[in-house]
């Protein structure tokens, strides 16, 4: 992002901080923000870009909503508004709303859960009921918990927006599709007639990204307001079912790979907070004839931090590569090849589960490691924390992601052993299932991974025979077994993520210098090595590890530390933030926190008199026992 563009930025942040802020005022700065951000920021792409043109223009997103403490109320505009239309419209809706939703014509979200209905897709409540007469859907919700809940912007913000809906003709359900709908006049913004809808009130974090419920009340819409890429309902109200029911869930796995991406940064962005302020903060005197040491110099900060920035580049580098993987799915999709779908689906079940997981435990982390200026709202670690968690759950909560992934592992494992050959990230599984020895090398320990997982594989699935031998049925046994089986799905995860993180470290390590190459492979190691150390029960179960391993493993992490440490601050300030973008009052680049925090104090209302009118109306009466 070029200095012009980033210093009108800048007038962004110079107004009240959020924190002082009713919830009414956060949600108005935020659009003003947001106007003046995609004015700076708005550039149309087509839908033709490469893979490093969407990958900016997402990371772009990103860093639209890393310049706020919460999220942009546009947010689903760019994430998923625009993506439904690109991956489920019809060539013509795609040229027709693709332009006004690029020029901000018109701004979207993506509504498809319900008050009752989140993960459950297929239980969806939403109606929308074809009548042939006038050719038009009727959309209505039937009960309350029929009403859309969740969707960002859908409040006060957007005036269109996806609607995921059950499709009706003649009484038949044909399950769930995607609608164009209009939901608020363009030039008043009143909400159309048959439309309800409201904000759903404040959360734990997110708190400007005007989260909305939507119900119907028989609104009616055209036809050709169906995105009819994958199926459609011709003018009689014939049914035509396109290839494969689920790619009306295509932009969940979309969204999924953006989050892998997304928590890269996210946790890029608390690390540099953390460590930055751990090169500035001095506390305590171990040696009593030195002066207190920079808290980054105690290996336990080091320990608490070090592994931030190793799994930002892992994620990075995984995120990069599944995108390459979701890019060439997509192509192979729209000339009607399907069969690599269901392993892209099976990886961003895994990826975006345990980056979501590892990126919100080592935010909080990061937090916790900058003791009570880390836990002040200026420091902006509790805000990052807030948007992170919140991937726990959005775009598939992270369980029953798992356990999606689990379905097409065990399949495959089961297919394996009747002699079908396993293929892309799921081979390894035909590999070795013992280790002979113990193998302490990167490369070694990645294979134990593997071992790992593929040993998990196979011992859930017999717990899933067993349990179906003695007589429960599938579903029955498939619950019983899911602790095991969502275990299989991480172990399988992070056999991937370690293993994409090495090789793809490998592929860009020879066009480095050798200093940086050195220090970029020892993030490497240290990412191995600790994940060796925090699986050791399942090193020990299933790699042959033995205790004179552990001591080796553990003198290994300390040394790495130790190495990493003079290139510290070096490797957050490479992740290029500026102070606008981190936002907080302990990571800014000039270290004068202390400063900061006092600037920021002084900004509370509080401050504003020293002495508050409560006083004479409550405290002095009360302490005068007159009240
Ligand atoms: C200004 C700033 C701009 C941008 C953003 C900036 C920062 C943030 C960055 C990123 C995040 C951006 C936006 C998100 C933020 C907030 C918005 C959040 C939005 C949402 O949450 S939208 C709603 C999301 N909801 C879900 O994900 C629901 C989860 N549930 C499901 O997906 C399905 O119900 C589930 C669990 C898969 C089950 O589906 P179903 O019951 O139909 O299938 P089965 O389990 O029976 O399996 C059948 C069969 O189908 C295969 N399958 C399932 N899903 C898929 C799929 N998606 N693709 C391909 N195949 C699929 C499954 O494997 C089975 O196959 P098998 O029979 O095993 O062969
Ligand atoms: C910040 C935020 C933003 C969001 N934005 C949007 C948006 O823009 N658009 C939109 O459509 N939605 C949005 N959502 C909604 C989100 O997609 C849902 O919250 C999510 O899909 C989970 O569904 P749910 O909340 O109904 O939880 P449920 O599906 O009711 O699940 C609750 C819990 O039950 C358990 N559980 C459920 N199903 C299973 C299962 N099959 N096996 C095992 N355990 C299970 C899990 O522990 C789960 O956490 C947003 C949510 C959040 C938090």
């Amino acid at each position: 992002m070029d200095e012009q563009k980033v210093l009108s930025i800048k007038g962004l942040l110079d107004d009240t901080p959020e924190e002082y802020l009713s919830h009414k005022e956060k949600y108005e700065n935020s659009i003003r923000k947001s106007v003046l951000f995609y004015k700076t920021l708005h550039s149309t792409e087509d839908e033709n870009m490469s893979v490093d043109e969407k990958t900016k223009l997402n990371f772009r997103n990103i860093v639209t909503s890393a310049i706020f403490k919460d999220n942009s109320p546009f947010m689903l505009h760019n994430s998923m508004f625009i993506p439904t239309i690109m991956g489920q419209g019809t060539d013509e809706q795609r040229e027709y709303w693709m332009k006004r939703a690029k020029n901000m014509e018109i701004i979207g979200t993506y509504a498809q859960t319900e008050l009752g209905h989140g993960t459950f897709i297929r239980g969806l409540e939403t109606q929308a009921t074809y009548d042939p007469d006038t050719e038009e859907f009727v959309l209505h919700s039937p009960v309350l918990s029929s009403y859309k809940w969740w969707p960002g912007g859908l409040a006060h913000t957007a005036n269109y927006c996806i609607v995921m809906a059950r499709l009706y003709i003649k009484g038949k359900s044909h399950g769930i599709h995607p609608f164009m709908v209009q939901i608020r006049d363009e030039e008043t913004h009143m909400p159309l007639p048959g439309i309800k809808l409201g904000e759903i009130g404040a959360k734990l974090g997110f708190n400007t990204v005007n989260n909305g419920f939507l119900g119907f009340e028989n609104h009616r819409i055209s036809r050709d307001r169906m995105l009819m890429k994958n199926a459609q309902v011709l003018k009689d109200g014939t049914f035509v079912a396109g290839s494969n029911s689920k790619l009306t869930y295509g932009t969940m796995v979309y969204v999924r790979v953006l989050i892998v991406s997304n928590m890269a940064n996210m946790l890029a962005k608390a690390v540099t907070i953390a460590l930055r302020y751990s090169a500035i903060r001095r506390q305590s005197q171990p040696k009593p004839d030195e002066p207190e040491p920079q808290i980054l110099d105690y290996v336990t900060q080091q320990h608490k931090l070090f592994i931030a920035i190793a799994s930002s580049h892992a994620f990075y580098m995984n995120a990069m590569w599944l995108w390459e993987i979701y890019y060439s799915v997509s192509l192979q999709l729209a000339s009607g090849k399907l069969d690599n779908l269901p392993e892209l689906h099976a990886l961003a079940c895994c990826l975006k589960p345990l980056s979501t997981i590892d990126a919100t435990a080592m935010i909080e982390k990061c937090r916790l490691a900058c003791g009570g200026h880390g836990y002040m709202l200026s420091a902006n670690l509790a805000q990052t924390y807030g948007l992170a968690t919140a991937a726990y759950t959005y775009e598939g909560e992270n369980t029953v992601l798992l356990l999606q992934a689990a379905r097409s592992l065990v399949k495959a494992w089961v297919g394996h052993v009747k002699g079908r050959p396993l293929k892309g990230t799921m081979a390894y599984l035909a590999g070795d299932s013992t280790v002979k020895a113990w193998d302490g090398s990167i490369d070694g320990i990645i294979q134990s991974f593997k071992v790992v997982a593929i040993r998990k594989i196979s011992s859930v699935v017999k717990i899933l025979q067993d349990y179906e031998k003695s007589g429960l049925s599938p579903e029955d046994a498939w619950n019983k077994a899911s602790v095991f089986l969502t275990a299989a799905s991480e172990a399988h995860g992070r056999a991937v993520l370690l293993s994409v993180y090495k090789s793809e470290m490998d592929k860009r390590a020879a066009v480095l210098s050798p200093p940086l190459r050195k220090v970029l492979l020892q993030l490497v190691d240290l990412y191995v090595t600790y994940w060796a150390l925090e699986k050791v029960g399942d090193m020990l179960l299933y790699a042959s590890i033995t205790d004179k391993d552990v001591d080796e493993l553990q003198r290994r992490y300390i040394e790495l530390l130790a190495a990493i440490r003079p290139n510290a601050v070096g490797l957050v300030d490479a992740f290029d933030f500026r102070d606008e973008i981190l936002n907080s009052t302990l990571g800014a680049y000039d270290g004068r926190a202390y400063e900061r925090l006092m600037e920021e104090a002084m900004k509370s209302p509080l401050n504003a008199e020293p002495v508050n009118q409560t006083f004479h109306k409550y405290l002095k009466p009360f302490m005068r026992g007159k009240l």
